[in-house]
This record gives structure tokens, sequence and C-alpha cells, in this order.
């Protein structure tokens, strides 16, 4: 992966892709734990760049489904629409070229983001133009248990330190609720400093490359101009309520604005 970005903090230290968290006596851990150690089953037996015959496209979502789009100059991008769908990038055992178009993710963040100060503390810019679809980065840091997820919000609150913790919902085939939980906070990568908007230019969706575990992938959802600051909802997958009283004042500015961050449930 092409990942040359740094943190701004000493404290803070710089992974490319998610880590466990530490260990725990429990059985949540140790299942997180073997999937964080499998491989996904499944790999494509094309040869140069995928089309949608592809295994790996097809279990994307099927015959008219294809996450990624070339649009000619080796650079792809997200089918807008498609990501409902679980994306699954082809991984080491398929037999496609490695720069094949179902291979966005796991080549690396885009360039020219910067980490810029900003009235939510840090945030994360542009310094370029971006295209609508386009790959930003992942949501990288320590991968923890929902009962870990619980006691380093608490102690964010009782410390009043900010909460990087983000939760990703997705139901099986069977219809079972499947928790993906990670805490950037200390070992983290440049998604990290993506603040929440409730009018956002990103949207973070599952890809899966290589293992059952899902990577949180940010795309940008609309054209995106140099400088300005890259966001996400951060309360789409959010089902519970919480008195407002309790919530953090949202700073977006959109017009839109809730008022209030969203609040995550693990
Ligand atoms: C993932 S971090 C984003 C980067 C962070 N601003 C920093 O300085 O490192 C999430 C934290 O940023 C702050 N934040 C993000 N979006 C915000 C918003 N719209 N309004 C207020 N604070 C926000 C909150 O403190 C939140 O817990």
């Amino acid at each position: 992966m092409n990942d040359n970005y740094t943190h701004v903090d000493t404290e803070v230290f710089y992974i490319t892709e998610n880590i466990m968290g530490p260990f725990e006596d429990s059985s949540e851990y140790e299942q997180l734990l073997n999937n964080f150690n499998s491989l996904l089953s499944g790999s494509c037996s094309c040869s140069g760049n995928c089309t949608q015959l592809c295994r790996c496209v097809q279990a994307s979502g099927g015959d008219n489904y294809l996450a990624y789009l070339a649009d000619g100059q080796k650079k792809f991008t997200l089918i807008p629409k498609s990501n409902s769908c679980p994306i699954i990038e082809c991984n080491d055992i398929c037999s496609c070229s490695v720069v094949c178009g179902n291979r966005v993710v796991q080549t690396g963040p885009a360039e020219g983001l910067e980490i810029r100060s900003c009235d939510k503390g840090y945030g994360l810019f542009t310094a370029t133009f971006i295209h609508s679809g386009t790959f930003i980065c992942e949501y990288a840091g320590e991968l923890i248990t929902a009962n870990q997820a619980t006691k380093r919000h608490e102690n964010n609150e009782t410390l009043g330190k900010s909460n990087y913790i983000f939760c990703l919902r997705e139901m099986s085939n069977d219809r079972q609720p499947i928790l993906t939980i990670v805490d950037p906070a200390v070992f983290g990568n440049i998604g990290r400093y993506i603040n929440h908007s409730c009018e956002p230019n990103c949207i973070v969706t599952p890809v899966r490359c290589g293992s059952p575990v899902p990577k949180f992938a940010i795309f940008a959802s609309t054209d995106i101009e140099e400088n300005e600051e890259l966001t996400f909802n951060y309360g789409l997958n959010d089902d519970v309520k919480q008195n407002t009283t309790d919530r953090t004042k949202c700073l977006c500015k959109s017009k839109n604005c809730s008022g209030f961050m969203p609040f995550q449930s693990y």
C-alpha cells in the first residue's frame, strides 16, 4: 500500500491499515481475532483486468453490478448508488493483474490530502480538486470489541477527550447484524482527521480486501473543490436517539445541520 502520510502530533502513531486492539479474555475478542487472521473465501481466476464476469466483482452484488469504474486513465471510481452492496476487491490469491480495476482501497489513499487546524480541532482538507466517486482513504485504527468501545467512550467522556471510535453495522445474508468497530485515537491513519458534517461531501462504506473484516472506505460523494474540507456523516448507521442535553454541538455549519453530533452506540 502506498501511504506516505504522517501525523502532526507525536503521541499518535501512524498505521496504514487496521490493527488488533489490546487483548481481552472474551469470546467477542476471540471471534474478532479469528476473523482478523482469516482469509475471505473466494478469489478470481481472471487474467489481466477484471470485468463484470470476475468472481470477486460478482460476489460484490451480481451481474449488473460493478463496484468500480475505470475512467481510462488508470483511476477507478465507485459507481454511484453501489454503496448499498458490500464491495469485495480482488485479493492476493486472485490471478488477475495487481493493478486490476477491482483493487482500489488496497492501493492506498488519494494524493494531496492535508491535515489543517480548524474550528473542530484538526480537519482533513484537499489541496487539489477531487472527482465524485474517488477513493479518499480508509478510516483505519485499532479493531476493538463493543465492550472495549463502551469503556473507551465512557473514559473519553469523563476526561473530556475527543471520541474517534466509529462503528459500522452490516447485515449478513442470514440477517444477522455484523458490527465492526475501529478506534484511531492513538493508532490511526490520515482518515482519523475527517470531521462530521450533516451535509457531507464523502461517504463511508465497507470494503473487503482479502479479509472478512471490512475496511471503512471513504469515497467522495460529490465533486470536491481544492482547499475544501472533507467530511462524512458519522451517524448514518445510528438507530439510537439520545437526549440532546447529553450530546455534543455540531459545528458543521451546513444549512441542514441537526445541531448535534450523531450519537454512536456499540
Ligand atoms: C474523528 S475525529 C475528527 C478529527 C478531530 N477534529 C481532530 O482534531 O483530530 C472526531 C472528533 O472531532 C470532533 N468533531 C468532528 N466533527 C465535528 C463537528 N461537526 N462538530 C463538532 N466537533 C466535531 C469531535 O470532537 C469528534 O469527537
